[in-house]
């Protein structure tokens, strides 16, 4: 059977040739095509496997070099070098692929929770009645008859059968960036009439057959490699992101410089040649911070099993950096602030007295939205006012357009009694400009609205005027409307939300509503939730700075949203967005981490890098602290491990040309490196203190250098005391013991910093262990089988005893130097 349609096709030849029909399929039916078609995903949107994750990770930037430096040392048949490299990025690799999975599976089941689910229409028997029902979007066959409504994903290739105001959202196959009409046309000449998996709805509704599901989509044809990102090509790498790759290509041309330059030192000081090369190599890659990546993805894997207790899902494992540097949080008001279960409280004249009037009309408008657009989800103001609603009379619905956040407004085309009529219900600046007022009416109606507003309810105008039943909605000049008046809503605000804006105000984030609401609404609901609603401003002609001060945004469209978010990212602040509904998406995508509730539409899930699965908001709050926990570990890392590596490659460097052999044996370099390699691990198991959890985590770059560099010299410093030392002390004349003794103080020290270089003082279990192994493993080494291999031998008690002199000394310099940050932590 082929499923693909012919472009041109009828909706009826379609149906025949899916041998289904506008009822939807029976429901064994569409078992029986699940087994031939297999379930609805894309092969490439699969979660990769363990050893493709590993592959995956040979692609970082240190791995690449390593694997260059290991090349090289087997080239010139050093063949211990090479071995220890390679056994170095295996279990790099290996560490952090596992890491990625494990993070993977422990927000599986969470996933599912929140999975995306269709509106389906099947029927249980051939004769039996259709029944729509939800059903993962995995599950769905061709032939299935789908509905869809403002927010959904397209979950397959489909041909529309009934459309409603339809845009979509087709940019990750097309390329526009707009949304684009869609329409149900008999006799179609473009793809005006087709959907596209990977595309979103816009605005309106649709009833469409579905043609193609997973790898058989359009989407899975185009993209049969690595998938583009998600959240559309406007995203950025995000600061946190920026700041560490920038320190690894520092590192990273370090690396690439250090061996000729400590070739061409030796060849022109002692006259040697490649000989020295394996040395050189060893020293490159004594710069390395090779667990980087592990360490990383440790410490946010850690991080995200975390929030998935809590009912929280990070998608994106990068986003909790993001998160933890947020010092703007964006929201909106609606279903997030509050309920979005709305009552319906009053119906009022343009003047404001009480008039059923606005609620009948406003409900016949909210009646025939729901009938003839038929969206899969009824809108809850439409309900509300429905439940509400008087006895509507002999109204007859011919044509609607559902509500759209881009105009504001819902029609709809009725018939009542021998009149048609077109009725427009929305925002009250929407409704107003269509309507045909005085100056003054147009001031009293302003006012009305305005005192509704303050009063905390969503108000809602109606209007309505002269139509025609031939030329339909579309061709309703909508201009000189009249208004009928207002009808207002009460939307309790969640219960959790005043606790979760007061954890944030603690964590130093600062909260802004984005609302398309009225200013006075918004206004109100941040007081009864103990938001001091400060300056309160309009969106239209906002400018940067006003953005920057007001705390409620009200009146916003969805670009204005998004426009307030970039200009506030563009101010230097790092900025998150909360939201749950399909006018939030630009936003979201414009924002440094986009997070919505589990409720959120489709598409908005889809964009979010962080969902909030359980019902509590201070989740965010959690994932906020977990954020900044997990970037202070990382830094904590970055800056014991590059102070060590550096004060090492230093000193060796400085040694090496001072000596007559080579400070350290190749293989001594790289089997030191693996020990300290292997005891930082436990770096991704600290607690930073709770300073740091009071204000936003921002990676300054230079002042991580400053770090790096001023313990980098006091740690070369320390090398070259113990140089001095081993030079001296009796019995340490020989190589070997030289070699040893260094060996042991550079062990000992990397463990004494471990401890030392951190913000807080309190040492974790994890940690403890560690660096206690990586003491006892410097100081046992040469005595174990291992030494002979290693070139190791046994040390002179006294010379012990001096080298334990030169930790002491050691250690208190690095107490009296971290002394300072320490108090601030
Ligand atoms: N179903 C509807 N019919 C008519 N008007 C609506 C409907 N839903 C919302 N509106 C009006 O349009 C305005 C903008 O709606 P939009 O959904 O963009 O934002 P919002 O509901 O106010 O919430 P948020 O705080 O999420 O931005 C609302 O304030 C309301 O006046």
């Amino acid at each position: 059977m082929v499923w693909a349609p012919e472009a041109a096709d009828t909706p009826l030849r379609v149906l025949r040739r899916l041998e289904t029909g506008p009822r939807g399929l029976v429901a064994a039916d569409a078992e029986a095509r699940l087994l031939d078609h297999g379930e609805n995903v894309v092969p490439s949107r699969r979660p990769p496997t363990l050893p493709r994750r590993f592959v995956r990770s040979l692609r970082d930037p240190f791995t690449l070099v390593l694997l260059g430096l290991g090349l090289v040392s087997a080239l010139i048949a050093s063949w211990a070098t090479a071995g220890v490299i390679v056994l170095l990025v295996a279990v790099s690799c290996l560490l952090r692929s596992n890491g990625e999975y494990r993070a993977d599976r422990s927000t599986a089941a969470l996933r599912r929770l929140v999975a995306t689910t269709t509106t389906v229409r099947r029927r249980a028997t051939k004769d039996a009645e259709p029944e729509e029902r939800e059903i993962p979007a995995d599950q769905l066959v061709p032939g299935d008859v789908i509905k869809l409504g403002p927010g959904d994903l397209v979950p397959a290739d489909a041909r529309l059968l009934r459309a409603n105001g339809l845009t979509v959202h087709q940019a990750q196959l097309t390329g526009e960036s707009a949304p684009v009409p869609k329409r149900a046309l008999d006799l179609p000449e473009g793809d005006e009439h087709l959907l596209w998996q990977g595309s979103s709805v816009t605005s309106g509704s649709a009833l469409a057959v579905v043609t193609a599901t997973g790898a058989a989509t359009r989407f899975a044809g185009a993209y049969a490699g690595p998938l583009p990102s998600r959240r559309g090509a406007g995203r950025r790498t995000s600061a946190f992101d920026r700041s560490v790759n920038g320190l690894s290509w520092v590192l990273v041309r370090g690396m690439l410089v250090i061996p000729p330059v400590a070739l061409v030192a030796n060849a022109v000081l002692r006259g040697k040649g490649l000989e020295a090369l394996p040395f050189a190599v060893a020293v490159a890659v004594g710069l390395t911070p090779e667990m980087l990546p592990v360490v990383v993805t440790t410490v946010l894997a850690r991080g995200s099993a975390l929030l998935a207790r809590r009912g929280v899902i990070v998608k994106r494992l990068s986003a909790l950096p993001d998160v933890g540097a947020i010092d703007i949080l964006c929201m909106d008001k609606t279903g997030t602030l509050t309920r979005d279960r709305p009552v319906l409280s009053g119906s009022v004249g343009p003047g404001g007295r009480p008039d059923p009037e606005p609620l009948r009309w406003a409900a016949v408008n909210g009646l025939w939205t729901l009938h003839l657009a038929d969206p899969p989800a009824p809108d809850p103001l439409d309900e509300a006012i429905l439940a509400g609603a008087p006895d509507l009379g002999e109204v007859e619905g011919l044509d609607a357009v559902p509500f759209d956040p881009l105009t504001r407004v819902s029609r709809a085309l009725v018939r009542d009694g021998e009149d048609v009529v077109v009725v427009v219900k929305g925002a009250v600046e929407a409704v107003l400009e269509r309507c045909a007022l005085g100056e003054r009416e147009r001031r009293r109606a302003n006012a009305t609205a305005a005192s509704l507003a303050r009063a905390g309810a969503r108000v809602l105008a109606v209007a309505r005027g002269p139509a025609s039943a031939r030329t339909g909605l579309d061709a309703a000049g909508e201009r000189d409307l009249t208004l009928v008046g207002f009808v207002t809503l009460a939307d309790e605000p969640s219960p959790d939300a005043a606790a979760a804006l007061a954890l944030l105000a603690r964590r130093g984030v600062k909260v802004k509503i984005l609302t398309g609401d009225h200013p006075g609404t918004a206004a109100r609901i941040c007081r009864e939730l103990g938001l001091e609603a400060g300056e309160v401003a309009d969106a239209a002609g906002l400018t940067a700075a006003a953005a920057e001060r007001a705390t409620v945004i009200a009146r916003c469209t969805p670009e204005q949203k998004a426009r307030v978010v970039r200009a506030l990212r563009a101010a230097g602040h790092t900025v998150g967005f909360l939201g749950d509904g399909v006018n939030d998406l630009p936003a979201m995508r414009a924002a440094d981490v986009g997070i919505c509730p589990r409720a959120a539409v489709d598409v908005t899930r889809e964009a979010a890098d962080i969902v909030l699965a359980g019902k509590d908001l201070s989740a965010i709050g959690q994932a906020v602290a977990v954020g900044r926990r997990s970037s202070g570990n990382i830094v904590t890392y970055l800056r014991i491990a590059l102070s060590s590596n550096l004060g090492n490659v230093i000193a060796m460097l400085v040694a090496g040309l001072a000596l007559p052999f080579l400070p350290m044996l190749p293989v001594q370099v790289l089997a030191q490196n693996l020990c300290f390699d292997a005891a930082q691990l436990a770096l991704a198991f600290e607690r930073p203190g709770p300073a740091a959890l009071r204000r936003p985590f921002r990676l300054r770059r230079r002042a991580v250098l400053r770090f790096i560099l001023g313990f980098g010299l006091v740690n070369a410093g320390v090398d070259l005391a113990t140089f001095a030392v081993l030079t001296r002390v009796p019995g340490m004349e020989g190589e070997p013991a030289f070699h040893t003794g260094w060996l042991v103080e550079n062990m000992l020290t990397q463990a004494a910093i471990m401890l030392l270089l951190r913000p807080v003082r309190r040492v974790s279990r994890p940690l403890g262990l560690a660096t206690g192994a990586l003491a006892v493993a410097g100081l046992l080494l040469p005595l174990s089988p291992l030494a002979p291999a290693l070139g190791l031998v046994r040390l002179p008690v006294t010379s012990v005893l001096w080298l334990l002199l030169v930790l002491v000394l050691y250690a208190g310099v690095l107490v009296a130097l971290t002394a300072r940050t320490r108090r601030r932590a």
